[in-house]
């Protein structure tokens, strides 16, 4: 079995998905890997390991929003890390809006959108300016900033009360003390199924900026 394989099979242990939605997945891997030649969607480094390492690690997400959320809004989506698993995962029940500044990625968000079979939003634009007048109950973002510009990029959406669900590394703890000294709101830390040093922030109840 390649290392590919035996990756796929890890995945399998750890996302929880019905076949359809892994023929959805496949679909986006098999585009991945055509565009990765000319386009730099994820690190060359973790191709080997790309369905633990970024599948299932987005995957992780679904089960720490709300149910059946109307529109989910995923910010800086790169390679579709992880709006087009969540959009996979929520075919049919959710709408999945994906930001993304590079034109070139959004280009790769739509077309994997469709070789996946499902129905998305492709803002190619940047999030301080795809955000006006929409409304979402989740909304995420995964190795885009430090979690204190991730909260003032998500505002619009956080103070109409979306949740917010941020994947970070070691550094999670560190990060969500810095954002509190200028936000407020509820958060909990959430551990990964993909890696023991990484926490996923979860954001509700959002109050605005603290008076200085
Ligand atoms: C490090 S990549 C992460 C991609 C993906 N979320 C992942 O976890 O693999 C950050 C992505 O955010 C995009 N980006 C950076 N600043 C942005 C902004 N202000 N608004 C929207 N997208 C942005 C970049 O073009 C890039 O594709």
């Amino acid at each position: 079995m390649s290392g590919r394989d035996a990756d796929r099979q890890a995945a399998e242990g750890l996302i929880d998905v019905s076949r359809e939605t892994w023929a959805r997945l496949d679909a986006l891997i098999a585009t991945l890997d055509r565009w990765q030649a000319t386009t730099n969607l994820v690190a060359p480094t973790t191709l080997s390991t790309i369905w633990t390492r970024h599948v299932a690690d987005s995957a992780q997400l679904v089960a720490l929003a709300p149910p059946a959320p109307a529109r989910w809004v995923d910010l800086g989506s790169g390679g579709g890390f992880p709006g087009l698993v969540v959009a996979a995962m929520l075919a049919g029940r959710t709408e999945v809006h994906l930001v993304e500044s590079n034109g070139k990625k959004a280009a790769f968000l739509r077309e994997a959108a469709r070789a996946m079979g499902v129905a998305t939003t492709v803002h190619a634009a940047r999030a301080e300016q795809a955000l006006e007048g929409l409304s979402a109950e989740i909304v995420s973002a995964r190795a885009l900033a430090p979690l204190s510009i991730l909260v003032a990029l998500a505002e619009p959406l956080l103070k109409t009360g979306a949740v917010g669900l941020f994947p970070k590394g070691r550094e999670a703890v560190a990060e969500l003390t810095e954002t509190e000294k200028s936000w407020r709101f509820n958060a909990s830390l959430h551990p990964s199924l993909t890696d023991p040093d990484a926490r996923i922030v979860r954001i509700d109840r959002f109050d605005g900026r603290r008076q200085r």
